[in-house]
């Protein structure tokens, strides 16, 4: 698949696990030049040091480079944990304007949120991303503030596009999408890291019960994209009357994994709902009124 080239710069801010996610994936696939991508964290030079040195991209806390970079970027990435998220939107603001877009990656934190702690209502794109746009294969859900152009959706969409693949939702979905998506890489891991367990407890090596783990899943989740046959109709094929996977997923049904996964699913959802709830109370302190 081709995809645009973008030809802005965008300023990381916060250069952690996500962000490192985005930038690698854009660099990887060749969206944008690594020159045209900034990073910015709250304290930690090390791993600044290692964006420059592994990617080639600018990244600084001087604080003459980092304003200036802010201030000139197309797109501004906010990457900062929740917690972070007041104090670095309004330590910020000043150096935003209309004709940037500003993507947030932050669990929880609305749209409406943003605009308070910027205090003007922006171009804001809220997005739930996941880690695997590392490799291109992320999985994102987004959605757009009313001053968000066309052109400039159009813009949001590539860039995402270009690391995975993008649903547009209306934006009180976005909790769901991260109880689905955005915390789902984990459920998968740890599902795999119980499954490579057993494979050594039942007298596997740990290279071939993880190498047989890996395969599996991904194989798995190659056959329900490449057939398009629901999970259910795949699975019915894989379980003989009365063989061995019937007696694992029964035993499952017994434990009632279904309903575990479902409510772990929720409860992400709920979490991002807590959170966001959190920082419209914390942003009071920190905004102004829009
Ligand atoms: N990890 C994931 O799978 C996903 C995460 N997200 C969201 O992404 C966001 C980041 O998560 P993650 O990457 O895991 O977290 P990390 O802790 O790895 O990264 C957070 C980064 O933000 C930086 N930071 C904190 N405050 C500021 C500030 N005021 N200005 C600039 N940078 C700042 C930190 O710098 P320093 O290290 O110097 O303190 C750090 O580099 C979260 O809001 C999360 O909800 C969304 C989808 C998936
Ligand atoms: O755990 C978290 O809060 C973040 C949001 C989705 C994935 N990681």
């Amino acid at each position: 698949m081709s995809h645009t080239l973008l030809t802005e710069t965008i300023a990381f801010v916060g250069a952690g696990a996500l962000a490192e996610s985005i930038f690698a994936g854009l660099i990887e696939k060749g969206i944008t030049a690594p020159q045209q991508l900034f990073a910015v964290n709250q304290s930690n030079d090390e791993r600044l040091a290692y964006v420059r040195d592994t990617y080639g991209m600018r990244a600084s806390r001087d604080p003459e480079e980092r304003d200036s970079a802010i201030r000139e970027a197309g797109i501004v990435i906010l990457n900062m944990k929740p917690k972070d998220a007041a104090a670095g939107i309004s330590d910020i603001r000043h150096l935003l304007g209309p004709n940037q877009l500003i993507v947030s990656v932050i669990a929880g934190l609305s749209i409406g949120t943003i605009h308070h702690l910027l205090g003007a209502p922006l171009p804001v794109v809220r997005t739930m991303p996941n880690t695997s746009s590392t490799i291109g294969l992320g999985a994102t859900g987004i959605s757009f503030s009313e001053a968000v152009t066309a052109e400039r959706r159009a813009t949001a969409l590539s860039l995402f596009r270009a690391i995975g693949e993008v649903s547009v939702v209306e934006e009180e979905r976005l909790e769901i999408v991260t109880g689905v998506s955005g915390s789902g890489p984990a459920y998968i891991y740890y599902f795999m890291e119980a499954m490579i367990a057993a494979g050594v407890e039942g007298g596997l090596s740990e290279e071939a019960a993880r190498s047989l783990t890996v395969q599996t899943v991904l194989g798995a989740a190659q056959m329900v994209k490449t057939t398009n046959e629901a999970p259910q109709e795949l699975r019915r094929k894989v379980t003989s009357p009365n063989g061995t996977t019937e007696a694992a997923i029964k035993l499952m049904e017994s434990e009632g994994v279904a309903d575990a996964i479902s409510r772990a699913v929720l409860r992400s959802a709920e979490r991002a709902r807590e959170i966001g709830l959190g920082l419209a109370e914390q942003s009071l302190a920190h905004g102004k009124r829009v």
